[in-house]
């Protein structure tokens, strides 16, 4: 049954505000719950259950654990993941998801096995913060890596630059950053003094993740914009065993509105099939390469080329376009690997249909 017959004011779930709810969902709640469902956002996955925050009373809210049986799917895209806005719904037969709203953006790497497929580690952000430590040298390259993949997943990128305590020379380093972070706001940021953590908290709009490099200092500005707060809420569970209390750092609320996602495995992640996201990260090498003369310039040694122009008269530097080939060579490497294993399970599928015949000829066209 629709809720067609509900008022809005009655399903809207307040306590929800805080985990990013927002009057959009309300609609498409509506078209994918029956009246029995409450909505909830997964705040942690684990095999066939979710933990999935709902509203408690008009106030509260409370963690379920629910079974994802009823939107199980082969495809990891689809499986449910951590920040997913979900129907839920307690019968007798225990409590489950039933179905999962659209998601607005999602943040997808390669699995880790050979089946070189793309896995969902994170759904519906707002902002990705690219945590760069500045008491090393920045990575241009890394830097770039990072950025095509935020900007693929549909959120919008934010550059930090942290540690300014231990930088030499921040202003510096922030202008070189900026040129390969078109688009993209760059903030200068300390942990450790809380030199620009207000700004940054005010940047981190909706929901965020951090990610970067291993000792950059995501955890300790996580720390900061959480105020060392956990997440502790009671959990009720429908096996019999009563209420218990679970820690959670997965997805939590902060403290000045917004939400922060913290997943295994978010934090340092590769690319894929980031064509889009290279795009925008090189925009400015893009619209240069509209002015080449021939649609297919490598911008080698071709007549006519543009981005060779710019690179010519200091306006483009040659490091950049060097990382742009090379991350759009990487890209087509892990799309031709996904497109490889596809074409097996094509012949597969065939030969055990039967159909010999083409099967063979798919084979033969490699
Ligand atoms: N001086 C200074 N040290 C910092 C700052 N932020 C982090 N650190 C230190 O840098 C080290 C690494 O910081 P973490 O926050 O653990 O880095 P991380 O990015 O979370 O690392 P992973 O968990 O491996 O991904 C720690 O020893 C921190 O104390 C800062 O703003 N200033
Ligand atoms: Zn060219």
């Amino acid at each position: 049954m629709p809720h067609s017959s509900t008022s809005a004011d009655s399903i809207y779930p307040r306590p929800l505000e805080a985990y990013g709810w927002s009057p959009e969902l309300d609609e498409q709640f509506a078209s994918v719950a029956d009246a029995s469902c409450v909505p909830g956002r997964v705040i942690r996955v684990d095999r066939g259950r979710c933990d999935v925050v709902v509203a408690d009373g008009d106030s509260g809210v409370s963690v379920v654990h629910a079974d994802t049986g009823p939107v199980a799917d082969p495809d990891p895209m689809k499986t449910p993941c951590t920040g997913d806005w979900a129907a839920v719904r307690a019968g007798a037969a225990g409590t489950y998801v039933q179905a999962l709203l659209p998601r607005r953006t999602a943040m997808v790497r390669s699995s880790a096995s050979q089946r070189s497929e793309g896995q969902v580690l994170a759904a519906n952000i707002d902002t990705i913060g690219v945590v760069v430590a500045l008491d090393t040298e920045p990575d241009l390259g890394r830097i770039e890596r990072f950025l095509a993949l935020a900007w693929e997943s549909g959120a919008q990128p934010v550059l930090v630059l942290t540690k300014s305590d231990l930088a030499e020379d921040a202003e510096s380093v922030r202008e070189t950053v900026e040129q390969a972070a078109p688009g993209v706001d760059v903030l200068v940021v300390s942990a450790t003094t809380d030199d620009g953590m207000d700004i940054l908290a005010a940047v981190l709009t909706g929901t965020s993740v951090l990610v970067g490099q291993s000792g950059a200092g995501k955890s300790t500005i996580a720390n900061v914009l959480l105020g060392r707060s956990v997440m502790e809420t009671r959990q009720t569970r429908s096996d019999g065993k009563g209420r218990h209390t679970t820690t959670t750092r997965e997805l939590m609320p902060l403290p000045g509105g917004g939400v922060l996602i913290d997943t295994p495995g978010i934090r340092g992640v590769g690319l894929y099939d980031a064509a889009d996201g290279l795009q925008q990260t090189f925009s400015e090498i893009e619209q240069l390469a509209e002015e080449c003369r021939f649609r297919d310039c490598e911008h080698i040694a071709e007549p006519g080329c543009a981005v060779r122009e710019a690179i010519d008269d200091g306006m483009l530097q040659q490091r950049r376009l060097d990382s742009y080939q090379k991350l759009i060579r990487e890209n087509q490497w892990i799309a031709s690997r996904s497109d490889a294993r596809l074409r097996q399970e094509r012949l597969k599928a065939l030969k055990t249909q039967g159909k010999e015949g083409m099967a063979n000829m798919i084979a033969k066209r490699g």
